[in-house]
């Protein structure tokens, strides 16, 4: 279902979202095109805080941009002290084909680190075509991607802490 179909804040349909009191959670914020993952990372945070968790179990860490998401994710599984790592960046397509390379590279790059750990790894990056569509997607009309991807890591860490029992 496209965005647009959909409002990333929206969790009236979904299932139960679990209480997050109990989990540690890593955000790492890409510093590219601040003003949109400042957004992100307040959408994610007070998600995070509205189901439960911790203030002092938020520990959030800048990296330059989204390219880096994958190494800040590594470090932070590294030191075994987080339940579920949050990804948030926003990347706008410019004049080259760096968009692409740049957008490969950080899914796949999470996706790896996530199985390295066996820890979630969630990818909340924007890819857009244009800034208005990151702006839409950063708490403006189809809400807060931090939102998504702060339910997102509630519900993994409880998935991964089930299954370690
Ligand atoms: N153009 C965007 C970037 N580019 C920077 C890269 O993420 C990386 O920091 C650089 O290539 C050095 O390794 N980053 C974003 O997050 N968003 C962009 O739109
Ligand atoms: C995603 C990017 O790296 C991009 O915004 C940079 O712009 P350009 O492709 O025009 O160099």
């Amino acid at each position: 279902m496209a965005t647009q179909l959909k409002n990333l804040s929206d969790f009236s349909t979904a299932t139960a979202i679990p209480d997050a009191s109990a989990f540690t959670f890593g955000i790492v914020v890409a510093e590219w095109n601040a003003e949109i993952t400042n957004a992100l990372y307040q959408g994610a945070y007070n998600s995070l805080i509205k189901y439960g968790a911790q203030e002092d179990n938020i520990h959030s860490y800048p990296v330059p941009g989204s390219f880096e998401l994958t190494t800040g994710a590594e470090l932070l599984l590294k030191t075994g002290k987080f339940d579920a790592v949050i990804c948030l960046g926003c990347v706008i397509q410019g004049e080259t084909r760096h968009f692409d390379f740049i957008c490969a590279a950080v899914a796949d790059g999470v996706t790896n680190v996530a199985i390295k750990y066996s820890k979630p790894v969630i990818f909340g990056v924007l890819t857009t075509d244009n800034q208005q569509q990151a702006i839409d997607r950063a708490g403006g009309k189809h809400g807060n991607k931090g939102d998504e991807a702060a339910v997102t890591a509630i519900k993994m860490a409880k998935l991964a802490a089930t299954l370690e029992q």
